[in-house]
C-alpha cells in the first residue's frame, strides 16, 4: 500500500514549463524522493512526452493522460487514443474528470468505455467520481457516487489496475469550497467498504492545500491526494509530497520504500 499523491495540471503550462517543473521532480527524487508515495502527475497531452523524457528514465513519478478515447484508432477529431498517450509516455489515464463529465458530455457509460481500454492496454485508470452541491443537499450524495463508481467499473475484473478519485465538485477549483474531513469520510468510508477489493487506491481531490492534506489523509479510507491548484506550483507540489511521506511513517501504516512505476 502506497499514498498516490498527484497533480493534473488540467489546461496549463507550455511544454517549457512542464518541462521545468519535471526536472525540479527529478532532482528532488534523485535526493531521496517519497518513500511511502507515488507521486504522479498528469500534463496536457501536448506535454506528455517531454515531461516522460526530462524526468528521466529511472524515475518514480508516473506520467498520466486527462484523458483518452476507447477506441484504439479511427475518424475521431480531436481525441487521443489510449495507444497514443502510451506511446508519448503515459502509464495512467484520468477518466471521468467532472470538468469533462459538465463540459465534454462524459457519462457513466463513456466513463466504462475508457476504463475498460485504459485497462486493455495494461495502463492504470484513475477513475474520478463526485456529487454537485444540489446532489449532496438533497441527502443523495453517497449514493450517486456509489452508483457512478458502479457503473464505471462495470465488467471491470478486481485486480486491474483501478485507482479511485473522489471529487465533489462543490469542492473543486477556484469556486469550490474546502470540505470537512467528516463530508469526504462519509463517502470514502462507502467506497473502502464496497471497493477495496477493486480498487488499488482511494484518492481524495477538491481544495486540497498544505493546510488540509495530513487530516485528508488520516481521513477513514483515504489513500491519496488528486490535487490541482495548490500543486501547479513545483514547490506546493513538493510540500505536498513532503507531508504525504510523513504520513506514510507514521505509526500504524506500512508502506513499501520503493514501488515500481
Ligand atoms: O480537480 C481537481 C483535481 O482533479 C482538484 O482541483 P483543485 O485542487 O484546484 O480544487
Amino acid at each position: 500500500m502506497v499514498l498516490w499523491v498527484g497533480t493534473s495540471w488540467k489546461m496549463n503550462k507550455t511544454r517549457a514549463e512542464a518541462v521545468s517543473f519535471a526536472t525540479r521532480l527529478r532532482d528532488a527524487a534523485a535526493a531521496g524522493g517519497w518513500p511511502g508515495v507515488q507521486p504522479f502527475v498528469v500534463p496536457s497531452a501536448t506535454a506528455i512526452s517531454v515531461v516522460r523524457d526530462a524526468l528521466g528514465p529511472d524515475s518514480p513519478v508516473v506520467v498520466g493522460a486527462q484523458n483518452a478515447h476507447w477506441e484504439d484508432a479511427g475518424a475521431w477529431t480531436g481525441e487521443v487514443s489510449v495507444p497514443q498517450v502510451a506511446d508519448a509516455g503515459a502509464t495512467l489515464v484520468e477518466i471521468g474528470h467532472s470538468e469533462r463529465r459538465e463540459h465534454f458530455g462524459e457519462t457513466d457509460r463513456t466513463v466504462n468505455r475508457k476504463v475498460r481500454a485504459t485497462l486493455r492496454h495494461g495502463l492504470t485508470a484513475l477513475v474520478c467520481v463526485g456529487e454537485s452541491a444540489e446532489v449532496r443537499t438533497a441527502g443523495g450524495a453517497r449514493q450517486h457516487v456509489l452508483s457512478q463508481v458502479a457503473a464505471a467499473l462495470d465488467r471491470v475484473p478486481a485486480g486491474s489496475g483501478v485507482l479511485l478519485a473522489y471529487e465533489p465538485v462543490w469542492a473543486i477549483g477556484d469556486r469550490g469550497r474546502e470540505p470537512t474531513v467528516d463530508e469526504v469520510a462519509e463517502i470514502t468510508e462507502a467506497l473502502d467498504a464496497e471497493y477495496s477489493g477493486v480498487a488499488s487506491g482511494l484518492l481524495y481531490g477538491g481544495s486540497v492545500t498544505t493546510a488540509n492534506a495530513r487530516d485528508l489523509l488520516h481521513t477513514r479510507g483515504v489513500t491519496g491526494l488528486f490535487v490541482g491548484r495548490s500543486a501547479w506550483n513545483v514547490d506546493g507540489y513538493l510540500h505536498l509530497l513532503r507531508i504525504a511521506t510523513d504520513v506514510a511513517q507514521e505509526a500504524g501504516r506500512v508502506f513499501a520504500t520503493k514501488v515500481p512505476r
